[in-house]
């Protein structure tokens, strides 16, 4: 396949809106960056995912939409459709893509039993798509993380090789670390000839939304004012680094919710002011991206953060002050922190029509190079 237009769609594990993206690419390399828009979900929308992921802890089968996961697949399904009819609206041409890539949304991600849910209806999205003005002709492709793991895999992370291909454009010393910081924090290495290597290291700004959505009732410690107004809980972080996922080996990837309990139970936040808790969680995002550092193949030379995260400068700040390698906002090399998954999204859709590898054993520890998706031509 020739470069083609192509569009991402992702909502991750922060829950706080639909990103779009459209790139040109071949599956390999990026030709142009598009345009990008973030569609923020109304309070009712985030709530209802809210609801389905919890509702989704104990399902067995991907499948399964018991409960509130129906509503929430109906729903999630409609702001994709709006999120497209809006961007298409607001940047004709993006009404010329050839591709599709849909994200949906994970509801539950347990490797370990071979298991990732996402949500997300590919018919329906592809009807919503045709009346956005897509295709015929273009294709959409989703569910992206099933074959990696029916073949093994973690299923997780998948944006890798996007930025194995982002790697090659920059003028940066390598080995260069992509750093993820969404709702989860993820790692990618890539030293220029091999394949990239990476993980999930642990908590981002999931926590720390969900305990500021608890103690304030607003779902973001914006700017990271709140931390850096607050003294850190040494014992309390040295409790939590303790927790045997951190020195783990790779290929290691997480749920939303996996440090929820523990944090509860080991944090001591009930009696910490709002300052001091949102300080002691911003701290042990990134003292856990640091204990990463040990687990790649050699020290990187140069941080690139990403996600929304990377709008934090007391998150910043502390990674700089823990890492010991300068870390450098995607925008400061021209690309964009708040575009990254959706255009990654893009780029794994055209790879999974060419049939290319999604994953790797060095990413998500499948046995040999893996594509994936399932696609939908729009007619
Ligand atoms: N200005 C800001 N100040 C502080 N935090 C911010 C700011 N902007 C974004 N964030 C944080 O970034 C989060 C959103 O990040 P992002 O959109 O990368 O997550 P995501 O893609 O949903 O997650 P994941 O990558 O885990 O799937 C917000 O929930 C918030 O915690
Ligand atoms: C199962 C799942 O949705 N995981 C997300 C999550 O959010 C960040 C981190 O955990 C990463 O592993 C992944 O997302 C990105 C898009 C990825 O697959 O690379």
């Amino acid at each position: 396949m020739e470069t083609v237009a192509a569009i991402g769609l992702m909502s991750g594990t922060s829950l706080d809106g639909v990103d779009v993206a459209l790139i040109e690419t071949d599956g390999e390399r990026v030709a142009a960056f598009g345009p990008h828009a973030t569609y923020p979900y109304a309070p009712d929308d985030r709530a209802l995912l809210v609801r389905a992921i919890e509702e989704a802890a104990p399902l067995t089968d991907r499948t399964a939409r018991p409960g509130a996961l129906a509503q929430a697949e109906a729903m999630l399904t409609a702001r994709h459709g709006e999120a497209v009819a809006c961007f298409v609206a607001a940047h004709p041409a993006a009404a010329q893509a050839r591709v599709v890539g849909f994200h949906g949304q994970t509801v539950l991600h347990r490797p370990e039993i071979a298991l990732t849910v996402q949500i997300g209806d590919g018919a329906g999205l592809a009807r919503a798509l045709r009346a956005a003005g897509l295709g015929p002709g273009a294709t959409l492709v989703y569910d992206l993380r099933a074959a990696d793991v029916a073949a093994g895999g973690q299923g997780a992370p998948l944006v890798p090789v996007y930025h194995a291909a982002l790697a090659k454009g920059l003028d940066l010393p390598l080995p260069v670390l992509f750093l993820n910081l969404g709702g989860v924090a993820n790692v990618t290495y890539v030293d220029g000839g091999a394949d990239p290597v990476a993980f999930d290291t642990g908590p981002a700004n999931a926590l720390i939304d969900d305990f500021m959505k608890e103690r304030t009732g607003r779902p973001v410690d914006a700017e990271g004012a709140c931390a850096a107004a607050g003294r850190i809980d040494e014992a309390a972080l040295a409790r939590l680094l303790a927790h045997p996922f951190f020195a783990q080996q790779p290929p290691k990837s997480l749920d939303r919710n996996d440090f929820k309990a523990f944090v509860a139970e080991h944090a001591g936040l009930a009696s910490k002011s709002i300052e001091d808790g949102a300080a002691t969680l911003t701290a042990l995002s990134a003292a856990t991206v640091a204990a990463a550092l040990p687990l790649l193949p050699q020290r990187p030379r140069a941080v690139v953060a990403a996600g929304g995260g990377a709008h934090n400068p007391t998150l910043l700040a502390m990674l700089a002050g823990r890492l010991g390698v300068p870390v450098t906002p995607a925008e400061a090399v021209g690309l964009s922190s708040d575009a990254m998954e959706a255009q990654a999204f893009a780029f794994l859709a055209v790879r999974a029509l060419k049939g290319l590898p999604l994953s790797f054993p060095t990413t998500t520890g499948v046995p040999t190079p893996m594509t994936g998706g399932v696609s939908i031509p729009l007619q």
